[in-house]
């Protein structure tokens, strides 16, 4: 299904490349593989990292997982960079904040709004597996993993070796749910290879990434077997998240209620 992608996964090259400032000349390369701007940025209320990727060379960029408290932020740095913000994804319909996804959009003529078309939720684009998503030479893989939410893409980037797991797999935890979580999770990306970078929605416990390959060894969850994850979950015993009564419904519209739209 995605043959058409780079298959030369393993041309990993440096991921922070800040230098939009630098004058083509400079570039080292022109393939998609060598040239990607990253940042991973953080809301410290909901611990919800963002992700912004941009295409130095087209200026296309992506942002993944937007918070609404975190819009200006987000939209400053992206002038700041002289980006073209094309979409503005999320990875499923939050629990725990509200999405930027629709402020943004008011805020940046011609961003496309991204969410699952199984979340039933309100977007521009509605994605299901198998679907890309170009921004400038690079382009994002959609993977449908459902379990923490019906509707939970994680989408993967894999001229970089990267994959953003939204809630599905966390640094050494995961989402809710059980079964339906375990099977999609083992599916579409801890079978992706060992190197390739693991990017949560969320971490509680200050780190920014893994790798498939330490979570296939150092998951207490995810490492056991379908069963016995089923129980490890039933027991966890997660508190409702504070944000839920408010969220839930604001995401269903994009984060933001407009007076005369459902
Ligand atoms: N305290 C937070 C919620 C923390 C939480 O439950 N996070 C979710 C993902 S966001 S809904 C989760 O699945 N966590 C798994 C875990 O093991 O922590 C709040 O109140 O918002």
């Amino acid at each position: 299904m995605y043959r058409k992608f780079n298959a030369d996964a393993n041309t990993v090259c440096a991921q922070t490349i800040s230098g939009l400032a630098q004058k083509p000349a400079r570039r080292m390369s022109t393939d998609a593989g060598s040239q990607l701007l990253f940042r991973q940025l953080l809301d410290y209320k909901s611990y919800t990292y963002t992700y912004l990727l941009a295409d130095p060379e087209s200026r296309e960029a992506v942002l993944i997982d937007p918070v609404i408290e975190m819009v200006d932020r987000d939209v400053a740095l992206v002038r700041d960079l002289g980006l073209d913000l094309i979409y503005a994804v999320n990875t499923h319909v939050h629990a725990d904040h509200v999405t930027g996804t629709g402020e943004i959009k008011k805020r940046v003529p011609g961003c496309k709004s991204v969410i699952s078309k199984v979340s039933q939720a309100k977007a521009d684009v509605h994605i299901s597996e198998g679907d890309t998503l170009k921004f400038g030479r690079h382009s994002l893989e959609c993977y449908s993993t459902p379990g923490h939410t019906d509707g939970c893409m994680s989408y993967v980037l894999r001229s970089q070796a990267m994959v953003f797991t939204g809630d599905a797999v966390l640094i050494r935890g995961c989402g809710r749910d059980a079964g339906k979580l375990y099977d999609s999770v083992h599916a579409k990306i801890l079978s992706l290879p060992r190197h390739f970078k693991i990017l949560p929605a969320h971490d509680y416990t200050g780190q920014m990434s893994s790798t498939v390959g330490e979570e296939l060894q150092h998951n207490l969850r995810l490492t056991r077997t379908r069963d016995e994850f089923i129980k490890i979950m039933k027991n966890l015993n997660l508190p409702y998240p504070k944000q839920i009564d408010r969220a839930l419904p604001a995401n269903m519209v994009c984060g933001v209620y407009e007076a005369g739209e459902s």
